[in-house]
């Protein structure tokens, strides 16, 4: 979990292929009017994000039920989006979440070629995210180093 750009899809797929388990791509699992809605710089509301939620949720605990485990990047900013995905999801749900200055973060995006994601949205996302406090038992981390080395970071916390 995280904004934009700080590089959810990058360790989750890395964590996913170390853990040869399933993995879902938040972003695979918007409709077509929301991510359209966030290519010409509009933030998604809460009505925007419930029904992804809930489809991006079913996903992960098909996946999950079928290989035991399963990594997800999902940007999960709010409070209530990560309990509606444990609800969705049910079982043992360890969320990550990732940190990093906005800098960086706006090097990064604007970095990165071909996605639908503008740089300009990254401030509406940091004034939505709500970080996760002691009792959500996330995982917190800062992408300012290897993927590499957060994926190991990660599977030692969680061994
Ligand atoms: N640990 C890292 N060190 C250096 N660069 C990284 C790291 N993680 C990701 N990046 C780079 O930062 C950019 C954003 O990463 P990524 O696409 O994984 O972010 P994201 O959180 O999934 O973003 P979004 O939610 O917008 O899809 C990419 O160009 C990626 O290569
Ligand atoms: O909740 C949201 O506003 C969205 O999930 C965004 O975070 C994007 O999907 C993602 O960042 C794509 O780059």
């Amino acid at each position: 979990m995280g904004v934009s750009g700080c590089g959810k899809s990058t360790l989750g797929a890395l964590l996913a292929q170390t853990l040869a388990c399933p993995f879902l791509e938040g972003d695979d699992f918007h409709s077509a009017d929301a991510v359209e809605k966030m290519r010409n710089g509009t933030p998604l509301t809460d009505e925007d994000r419930w029904p992804w939620l809930e489809r991006l949720g079913s996903a992960i605990a098909g996946a999950k039920a079928d290989n035991g485990v399963a990594v997800a990047a999902c940007s999960a900013l709010r409070k209530i989006y990560r309990d509606r995905l444990r609800t969705t999801i049910g079982g043992p749900v360890r969320f990550v979440m990732l940190d990093n200055d906005r800098d960086a973060l706006l090097t990064r995006l604007g970095n990165r070629p071909g996605h639908y994601m503008p740089a300009s949205l990254l401030d509406s996302q940091l004034a939505t995210l709500e970080r996760p406090l002691p009792d959500e038992g996330a995982m917190i981390l800062t992408t300012d180093m290897p993927a590499e080395t957060l994926r190991d970071r990660v599977l030692g916390a969680l061994r």
